[in-house]
């Protein structure tokens, strides 16, 4: 169950059903209750600090006053900013504000100098945020992680829309709550993973209120997890009598002149990925040799025969008339097929290309990152960043393919219904070139190796995330890590997972 995300609309819904039978104010008690708990854990040896709390006028508010209570009932001192709106509180709110009161917490009016404090509590807005925070929310918002101690945000980092993880509002002002943690209420949410989300949210505990499971809705996505590709994992595992034609070909397609590293860093990839045989087929004839991976063979991209070959179409591909012919070909062959880079932005301009693609049956992922998204759904790319997972979701459906829309929390969607999942693995050190060439070349691999489109795009996009994590952890990164390190790591994490799926 833990890694199911709800749309705020679902969060609505359940709470709905979940309060009817509970009665009013049980929820937010409990919300206020699972908050101190966390709020105590992080506080640890420091609970002689005070707490600061920010509640603002909704329900969100009334779990800040809430956990103040049970704070200061547990002996820590709490301070509590409260900032009513202009319409009067629900009931539920009123009464944990007579609580709070009544339980000895210190209400101010402003944020304290200069103070020590054990913890922050963000309780300003939830999934009720309706406009970009302004004023006092503004200035609030941008200086509660300044105390130099944790910051734990109720339900969703204040000015953060819990859907689709944008600061909200439109112009360059826009602000939200950092926090270093989250607890989010009933069910996980999709905006804490993706777009700013991760920045915003920090490490984020789920607290399901003890609502009973029949009055939950279909999860809207999915955060992506091992088991999600266990399956394929498990079949991976080599039998002994078997030889380099029993894992497939790969074939790299790009390499226009003066492009070079792009395909020859897919395709190391997909030969440390597991591929029985890679090729680089390349447009620039003068491309020969990898001498770091001698295995590696390079043809001419025009005489190439693809049948019967895993294809990855656009590193260094290029713009030009032959590239085009090429990508043509590609598309019109019954390969198994990873589409990235310039074969996307060809594809984007391109309705013949489009037409036939659409006329594919055989397994095919579109890796785009938020750019070429944009070109291929005629946005801007801060269209398709304000809402990640609907616009993979539109990819998915347009192109009747696996999408990866990349950049921090990958989104991964399949044209099937509830076929969206988040990655929660990488970091930046992912931000730098060639990383994404790295990732095509894995997903290559998966699917010669018999993986379905949607597993080989959850597998190599979440062992992408977690070979640059394991670099990290080394201190190899995220300053400095180079997309030639990648594939290294995500051999070791491939083997070690494999291992670990095979029951013997
Ligand atoms: N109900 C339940 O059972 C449970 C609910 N729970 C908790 O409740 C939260 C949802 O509560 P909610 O619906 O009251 O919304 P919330 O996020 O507090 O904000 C709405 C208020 O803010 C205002 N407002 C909005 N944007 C604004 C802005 N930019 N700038 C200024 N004002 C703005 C808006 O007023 P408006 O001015 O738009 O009329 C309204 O007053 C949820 O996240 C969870 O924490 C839990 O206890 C579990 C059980
Ligand atoms: N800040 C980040 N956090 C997590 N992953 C990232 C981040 N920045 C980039 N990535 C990942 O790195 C890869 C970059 O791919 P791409 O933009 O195509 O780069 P390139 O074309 O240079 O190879 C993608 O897999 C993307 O998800
Ligand atoms: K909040």
């Amino acid at each position: 169950m833990d890694n199911l995300l709800y749309s705020v609309e679902s969060i609505r819904a359940i709470e709905h059903a979940a309060a009817a039978a509970l009665g009013e104010g049980v929820l937010m008690q409990r919300a206020g209750q699972a908050a101190a708990r966390f709020a105590l854990d992080l506080l640890g040896e420091h609970r002689k600090l005070p707490v600061l709390l920010v509640a603002g006028p909704g329900n969100n508010g009334g779990d800040a006053l809430e956990t103040a209570a049970n704070l200061r009932e547990a002996g820590v001192e709490a301070l509590v900013l409260y900032l009513p709106g202009e319409a009067a509180p629900s009931a539920e709110t009123a009464r944990a504000l007579a609580r709070a009161q009544a339980s000895g917490v210190r209400f101010i009016d402003a944020l304290p100098d200069h103070a020590q404090l054990g913890l922050v509590v963000d309780g300003l807005f939830g999934i009720g945020l309706a406009r970009q925070l302004q004023g006092r929310h503004a200035e609030l918002a941008l200086r509660l992680d300044t105390f130099g101690c944790p910051v734990l945000a109720l339900d969703v980092p204040s000015g953060l829309d819990a859907d689709t993880g944008a600061v909200v509002g439109v112009n360059d002002d826009r602000v939200a709550v950092s926090a270093t943690h989250t607890i989010t209420f009933i069910g996980d949410k999709p905006g804490l993973h993706t777009c700013d989300g991760r920045d915003h949210a920090g490490i984020v505990r789920v607290d399901d209120l003890g609502i009973e499971r029949h009055h939950f809705v279909a999860p809207d996505a999915r955060l992506n997890a091992v088991d999600m590709f266990a399956s394929d994992l498990a079949l991976a595992r080599r039998p002994q009598n078997t030889h380099k034609g029993s894992f497939g070909d790969v074939v790299i397609v790009g390499g226009a002149h003066g492009m070079a590293g792009a395909p020859v860093l897919a395709a190391r990839a997909a030969l440390l990925a597991g591929a029985g045989r890679v090729f680089v087929a390349a447009l620039d004839p003068g491309l020969a040799y990898d001498s770091v991976h001698p295995e590696l063979m390079f043809r001419d991209a025009v005489s190439f025969d693809f049948s019967g070959r895993t294809v990855v179409a656009g590193p260094g591909m290029g713009d030009a008339p032959a590239a085009r012919r090429l990508l043509f070909k590609v598309i019109d062959s019954d390969s198994p097929l990873v589409l990235d880079a310039d074969a996307l932005n060809q594809l984007a301009g391109d309705a013949d290309l489009q037409g036939k693609l659409a006329q594919r049956k055989a397994p095919t992922v579109l890796t785009p990152h938020p750019l070429e998204a944009a070109r291929l759904l005629g946005v801007t790319s801060a269209v398709v960043q304000a809402d990640r997972v609907e616009a993979a979701r539109e990819l998915a459906g347009r192109f009747d393919a696996t999408i990866v829309l990349k950049g921090s929390g990958t989104v991964i969607a399949e044209n099937e219904a509830n076929g969206v999942a988040i990655n929660t693995t990488g970091n930046p050190g992912l931000a730098t070139a060639g990383t994404g060439d790295v990732l095509s070349g894995v997903c290559g691999a998966l699917l010669t190796q018999g993986w379905s489109a949607g597993t080989a795009a959850l597998g190599a996009v979440w062992m992408h995330g977690a070979a640059a994590d394991a670099l990290v952890e080394q201190g190899i990164g995220p300053i400095g890590l180079t997309a030639g390190e990648l594939p290294g790591a995500i051999r070791s994490i491939l083997n070690r997972l494999v291992r670990e799926a095979t029951v013997r």
